[in-house]
This record gives structure tokens, C-alpha cells and sequence, in this order.
């Protein structure tokens, strides 16, 4: 079998006296979008940093592309990311930087390309996101909250990643540009084979866009499924957080 982009193992987090990993296993295959759901506090984000190599776990092992990332050297690990890209949560652009140059920071960080090249990337990049060509000259601050998002995809794909990782794409856009991002996602996923991770709650974005959900609680993956069959789970945690009323609705969104 292929070698999941990403494997999770044994996976331990602890601060302090508080554990919020425990034996945690996780994987995607290449090509799945899979999003990370579960209660406020159940780690979610922490799980995030740890697959990015933002934060080390206490214990366990996290693979990317088959290549152990716990106790990675610097080298390594600088490698390591040029392959996978991130969107955070508000976008997280330099507010002094035009987007053009925003999309061109990894570009320069992580190449020696001339500069002309990196605006001719940025600007594909920019495009490929779905933003008119005048956006490349905006700053952020002139820019809607469905573009800003885009404008991070479009950094987030500078380096043409095999995989790539969206905390809350959704949240703060209104239903119509949150739909219009879903639609980017499944775009990139298609047109660029890429593979990813969306931490999300929401649950429009859970029916529409994953292949599966993994669901955090008491301290691991509860289940990693297709949305029709998690959300028939009889575990209690996972029933409770699909049978408020917003989850009744957005399932029979999908009927
Ligand atoms: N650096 C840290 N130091 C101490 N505790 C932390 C740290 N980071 C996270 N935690 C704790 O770990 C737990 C998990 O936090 P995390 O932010 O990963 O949850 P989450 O599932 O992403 O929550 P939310 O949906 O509210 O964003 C929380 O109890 C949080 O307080």
C-alpha cells in the first residue's frame, strides 16, 4: 500500500498535568481532503502544530511523506516544509506587504529564483486562488475577507506543496463566500492533486468538501469516516456533536 502523507502514532501531548493526546493514530493517503473536527479544547489545533512541525509532541511519532519529523534536524525539517503549505486562521498576511508580495515571502525564503519569476509565480499563484489580476497590487487591509482568505491560499501554494493544511477557512465569510471557498478547495484539490487538512467546524464545509472526518475526543481519534457514516456513530460524544440543530440542517442540506 502507498505510503500515507501523513501517519500519526502513539501520539502523546501533555502540559504540565494536562494530557490532551493520548496514544493518538492518525493518517491521510495522498490526494483525501480530510478535516479535524471535535469539541473547543479537544486539540485540534495542537495537533496541527505538531504535524507542521510547529510544536514537538511529548511522545509518538508524526510521518510526512514517510520521513519521521520528531527529533528531525533543522535541515531536514526546512526541506520538509517547502512541501506542505499552510493557511491560517484571518489569513495571517504582512499588512505592510501588497499581496503579490505576500505570495512571493516563501518564494524568496525558499528559492533563489530571479525576482521577475517570483512575480510571474506569484501572479499564477494569485490566479490559481481565484483572484482578479488587480488584486496582486492591494494590501490586505483593501481587501474583502473572502479575498483576504483566498490571498493565503495563494501564499499557501507559492511553493507548489503536495499537501496542504487550512485552519478555519470558513469562518467569519458569509454563506455565499463561504460555499465559494469550499468550491476553491475541491478546485486545488482537483487541478493540483494536492492533499489536505482543514480544522473546521463548519459543518456546510464537513458535507461539501472531505472525503473524511477524523473526530477528536477523550485525548485520540475517535473515528476517521466519511461524513454519512460518522455522523451515524453511536459514540456519545460524536452523536451529541451532530444532532444539534445546525447539524440536522446542514445534513439535510445534503439529502
Ligand atoms: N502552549 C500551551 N500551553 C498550555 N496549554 C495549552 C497550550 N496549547 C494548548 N493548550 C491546551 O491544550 C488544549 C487543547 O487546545 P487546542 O487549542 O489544541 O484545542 P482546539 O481543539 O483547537 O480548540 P478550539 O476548537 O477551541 O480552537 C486546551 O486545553 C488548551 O488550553
Amino acid at each position: 500500500m502507498a505510503t500515507p502523507v501523513i501517519e500519526v502514532r502513539g501520539l502523546r501531548t501533555q502540559f504540565g498535568l494536562k494530557v490532551v493526546h493520548e496514544d493518538l493514530d492518525f493518517s491521510v493517503r495522498r490526494g483525501e481532503i480530510v478535516a479535524l473536527v471535535g469539541g473547543s479544547g479537544s486539540g485540534k489545533t495542537t495537533l496541527l502544530r505538531e504535524i507542521t512541525m510547529l510544536d514537538a509532541p511529548s511522545a509518538g511519532s508524526v510521518r510526512l511523506f514517510g520521513e519521521e519529523t520528531v527529533g528531525i534536524g533543522e535541515a531536514a525539517a526546512f526541506a520538509l516544509r517547502r512541501r506542505f503549505g499552510m493557511m491560517f486562521q484571518l489569513g495571517a498576511l504582512f499588512s505592510s506587504l501588497t499581496v503579490r508580495e505576500n505570495v512571493a515571502v516563501p518564494l524568496r525564503e525558499h528559492t533563489r529564483l530571479p525576482a521577475a519569476l517570483i512575480d510571474d509565480i506569484a501572479e499564477l499563484k494569485i490566479a490559481l486562488a481565484g483572484l482578479p489580476p488587480d488584486a496582486a497590487e492591494r494590501y490586505p487591509a483593501q481587501l474583502s475577507g473572502g479575498m483576504i482568505k483566498r490571498a493565503a491560499v495563494a501564499r499557501a501554494i507559492a511553493l507548489d506543496p503536495d499537501l496542504l493544511f487550512l485552519d478555519e477557512p470558513t469562518a467569519g465569510l458569509d454563506p455565499v463566500g463561504a460555499a465559494a471557498l469550499d468550491e476553491l478547495v475541491l478546485q486545488l484539490r482537483d487541478t493540483l492533486g494536492l492533499t489536505v487538512v482543514i480544522v473546521t467546524h463548519d459543518l456546510d464545509t464537513l458535507w461539501r468538501v472531505t472525503d473524511r472526518v477524523a473526530f477528536l475526543g477523550e485525548r485520540r481519534v475517535l473515528a476517521c469516516e466519511p461524513m454519512p457514516v460518522l455522523t451515524r456513530s453511536e459514540h456519545p460524544l460524536i452523536r451529541a456533536y451532530f444532532t444539534g440543530p445546525r447539524a440536522r440542517a446542514a445534513a439535510a442540506a445534503q439529502a
